[in-house]
């Protein structure tokens, strides 16, 4: 799951995933913990001789820089859960998704979260109020740049009520696992989540309407 810093992705997931049987990929990061986040459930927080470190020993499955910390997605605890057989969820920004994408191939289920509108962007990320004004403009600018990639994701939900894009993630999900067997399989509920995740799917996206998101 990937989109702008702001958007939701985080109030998104906890209601999709609430009661679910997933892994959910706790992340590192050489960025300071906000108050009230917890070292190794928000984040692994560490130093950025750390982090270099174990990327130099190729312990990241992605990584990257985003406006001036590095995040990454370490690989072994992902390995873990696929081999126990468990779905696993990632949060994480373009570059990193474009990485997993490389890697995983069809196997990796990209969904980008879309905003409303930036002015909608701004008044949460402010409103949230963890970022100075000045981390805020460049997290908006970033936000610009990963927009106008969201045609290379499978999914693109806008995130403007919250109730119907947690019922498009699952969606997404059941439908996705349902495509793993013939559809003369499918249950009736499987088809139905098919058929909501296809008004969802990136294929209908163009420029055209992911400028009028950034200029909104
Ligand atoms: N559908 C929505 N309508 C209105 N406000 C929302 C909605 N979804 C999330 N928010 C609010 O937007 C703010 C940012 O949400 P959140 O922290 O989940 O974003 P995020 O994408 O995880 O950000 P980051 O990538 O920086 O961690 C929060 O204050 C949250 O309550
Ligand atoms: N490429 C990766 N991006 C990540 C990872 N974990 C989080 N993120 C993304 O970074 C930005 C900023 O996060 P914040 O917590 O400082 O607001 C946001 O888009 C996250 O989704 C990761 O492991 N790899």
């Amino acid at each position: 799951m990937t989109g702008a810093s702001g958007v939701g992705k985080g109030t998104l997931r906890e209601q999709w995933l609430a009661g679910q049987d997933v892994f959910y990929s706790t992340s590192w990061t050489t960025r300071e913990a906000r108050p009230g986040e917890v070292q190794g459930r928000d984040y692994v927080f560490v130093t950025p001789a750390e982090f270099l470190d174990k990327a130099r020993q190729g312990g990241f499955l992605e990584h990257a820089q985003f406006v001036g910390n590095h995040y990454g997605t370490p690989v072994e605890p992902i390995e873990a859960a696929l081999a126990r057989g468990q779905d696993v969820v990632l949060e994480i920004e373009v570059e990193g998704a474009m990485q997993v994408k490389e890697r995983m191939g069809d196997g990796a289920i990209l969904v980008f979260i879309m905003p409303p509108s930036l002015t909608e962007l701004r008044r949460r990320l402010t409103g949230r109020a963890t970022e100075t004004p000045e981390r805020i403009e460049k997290r908006l600018l970033r936000a610009r740049d990963e927009i106008m990639q969201a045609h290379a994701f499978r999914y693109v939900i806008v995130n403007d009520d919250l109730n119907r894009a947690v019922q498009e993630l699952l969606a997404v999900q059941q439908a996705e696992r349902a495509a793993q067997r013939p559809e003369a399989d499918w249950t009736q509920a499987e088809r139905d989540a098919h058929a909501l995740a296809r008004t969802v799917h990136s294929g209908a996206l163009n420029t055209e309407a992911l400028r009028q998101v950034v200029d909104s």
